[in-house]
């Protein structure tokens, strides 16, 4: 920051300099120290969550077929209404038709815990749960712990996207209760559950709509991006990244590990070999 604002003095100030540091360095009045957090939490918090969270996206479902299939399906159904209007760039509208890739963005994050514990600090003694934590202790709520809680998830170390899906609990003839997927309109908004469970499903008696997973809201179970005042501040913008690169992905390549790798979670998730893989440019479309 000092050789930059040395160069703006000396008035060396190029193109090169024409980036985020620059922009802050001329028009705004932040102190130093602010300039400094901004850009460290634009790298760290901004790219390094998201590109992780991506590569685990890249990881999961090389070794799920089905998801990618369905993936597939989903994404060649918005390119084709694309192409047939003429339109080029993806929006709201498209984004908004991404049901299943939510449920993978949901999954990788719940099983890839990008983020696994916070940091916090008790302000005053507090007891919780039997256990007394003093003012002043640091205390680490660890996310990764929750998500992959048997308690909370079935199989929680499978990668099972559909866990996600919005799902009716149904009262069945037989007098049990059944969970089906809902049905979706071809705009991709969920069928109202009357036109779908009495009559075309002669067993079902009653519905409950119940959506199985979240992938927006946070709950107690299912907190990638924290919660509360300090719910992280790129969640809606990380999804949509994930979501887009997921859409570019499917349609256009085929890849696979070019040798094994996995994830090492601690302190901060990574692929020790950089997770290699074979890209082959496979266009569906
Ligand atoms: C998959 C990607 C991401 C994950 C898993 C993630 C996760 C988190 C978590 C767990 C927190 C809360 C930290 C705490 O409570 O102590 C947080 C905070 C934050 N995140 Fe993210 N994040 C992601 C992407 C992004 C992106 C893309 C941006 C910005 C472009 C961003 C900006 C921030 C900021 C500014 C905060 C601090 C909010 C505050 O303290 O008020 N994050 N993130």
């Amino acid at each position: 920051m000092k050789e930059r604002i040395q160069k703006m003095e000396d008035g060396q100030d190029d193109m090169e300099q024409d980036d985020l540091l620059g922009w802050v360095l001329k028009h705004s009045n932040l102190s130093t120290e602010q300039i400094l957090d901004l850009v460290l939490s634009l790298l760290f918090a901004g790219h390094e969550t998201s590109s992780v969270a991506i590569t685990l996206s890249i990881y999961f479902l090389q070794g799920s077929p089905a998801a990618v299939k369905q993936l597939q399906e989903e994404h060649l159904q918005i390119a084709r209404a694309k192409k047939q209007s003429g339109e080029k760039e993806l929006n709201w509208e498209d984004y908004k038709k991404m049901e299943f890739t939510q449920c993978v963005v949901s999954e990788t994050l719940r099983l890839g815990n990008v983020v696994r514990f916070l940091h916090r600090k008790a302000l005053k003694d507090v007891r919780y749960k039997g256990y007394d934590i003093p003012s002043g202790w640091k205390v680490l709520p660890v996310l990764a712990a929750v998500h992959l809680d048997s308690s909370h998830f079935d199989h929680p170390q499978h990668f099972n996207p559909w866990r996600w899906q919005q799902q009716a609990v149904c009262l069945v003839a037989s007098g049990k209760r059944k969970k089906f997927n809902i049905e979706r309109q071809s705009d991709g908004s969920p069928m109202p559950i009357r036109s779908w469970c009495s009559d075309r499903r002669t067993d079902v008696a009653y519905c409950t709509e119940q959506n199985s997973g979240s992938s927006g809201a946070t709950n107690n179970y299912f907190m990638p991006f924290g919660g509360g005042p300090r719910l992280c501040a790129g969640s809606e913008l990380a999804k949509l990244e994930m979501a887009v690169f997921i859409h570019h992905l499917v349609l256009n390549y085929h890849w696979e590990l070019a040798e094994p790798d996995q994830a090492f979670a601690f302190p901060f998730v990574d692929f020790p070999k950089g997770l290699p893989i074979i890209v082959k440019h496979q266009p569906l479309l």
